[in-house]
Parts: C-alpha cells; sequence; structure tokens
C-alpha cells in the first residue's frame, strides 16, 4: 500500500519531528509512506471571510497538485466521520481488498481545507469534535494508521 500523508507548512517542531520519524520507521515494516509538505500562504491574524478562502483555495490547489487521480483521498476533518482504531484498520483492509492501494491523508493549515479539497475527498475523517494544531494531527494520524496495520496483522498493540 501507498500511503501520502499531505499536510501544509513545513514542520518545525522538534519533538514533533522526532514523534514523527519514530511513526515513519515502524510503518515502514508495513506500507511506503511519504510526507508531503505543501508550502503555507501567509495568514495574518485579522482576514476577512473572502481573504480566508483565498488562503485556502490556494493551499488547497498546492495540495490538489499532489494527489494522482486514482488515489483514494480521506481528508482530516473535524465535521467528518469518527471512527474506532478498529473501523479504521478495517477501511484500510478494505480498500486494499479493492484494489485501491494509493490513499491520501490529507491535513489542512491553521485556516482548514478548501472546498474543493473537500469535494475531492473520497471520505472526510474526524478525530473528534476537538481541533488539534496540524502538525499534532499529523503525528497523532501516523500512530492510528500504525495501529490500523497492526490491528489488521493481528499483532500486539496497546489497547
Ligand atoms: C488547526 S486545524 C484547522 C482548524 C479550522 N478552523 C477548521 O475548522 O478546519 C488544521 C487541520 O487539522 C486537521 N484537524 C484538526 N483537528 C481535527 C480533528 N478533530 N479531526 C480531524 N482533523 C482535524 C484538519 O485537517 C484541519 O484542517
Amino acid at each position: 500500500m501507498n500511503i501520502s500523508i499531505i499536510t501544509v507548512g513545513k514542520l518545525k517542531e522538534k519533538y514533533l519531528k522526532m514523534g514523527i520519524d519514530e511513526y515513519l520507521k515502524r510503518l515502514s515494516a508495513y506500507a511506503k509512506v511519504d510526507v508531503i509538505e505543501v508550502p503555507d500562504e501567509k495568514a495574518p491574524e485579522q482576514l476577512s471571510d473572502s481573504e480566508m478562502e483565498q488562503v485556502k483555495n490556494k493551499e488547497g490547489e498546492r495540495i490538489l497538485a499532489k494527489v494522482g487521480v486514482d488515489t483514494y483521498v480521506v481528508a482530516l476533518a473535524i465535521e467528518g466521520k469518527q471512527k474506532s482504531s478498529e473501523e479504521l484498520a478495517d477501511s484500510l483492509d478494505k480498500l486494499a481488498t479493492y484494489g485501491k492501494s494509493k490513499i491520501a491523508f490529507i491535513i489542512g493549515g491553521s485556516l482548514g481545507l478548501s472546498d474543493e479539497v473537500l469535494k475531492r475527498a473520497d471520505e472526510k475523517l474526524s478525530f473528534s469534535k476537538m481541533t488539534f494544531p496540524h502538525q499534532l494531527m499529523k503525528l497523532v494520524l501516523l500512530e492510528q494508521v500504525y495501529r490500523a496495520f497492526r490491528i489488521n496483522r493481528g499483532e500486539p498493540y496497546h489497547k
């Protein structure tokens, strides 16, 4: 399985980078995982609604340029569908069974994802009603994808 994690902006925080690198190392035993960072758009504190839309649209174009036509897209969105770890594992297993071997998980920037990206998504996945910083979301997502592979292989994982 080829998994892309597409995010907006460069990861700067060392403590997150260490965690992300650790899960990428663990995941390499199960799948090919690429982390793609597209440039973020400057977003000062005081932006009008239309300026915010413009920021999201520009970031969205950069995101969509990285998504292949045959890729199954999972957009991370607060308002998306919540799943248990077992349900996520089952979804990944089913995608592999039905020949969907390219999957992109997309995490938005500080203002979220554009409508175009959400429209392109095959599903929207929520990790709760809470808002997480996008770089932390990347670490949490990688841990859950790793957990999903462990579940699907029947390997022990921490409950
Ligand atoms: C700082 S959040 C953006 C917040 C923005 N107000 C919104 O509603 O999307 C950055 C990105 O992290 C991801 N994210 C944050 N919290 C999430 C959650 N609870 N479930 C799924 N994705 C989340 C989403 O992809 C979001 O676009």
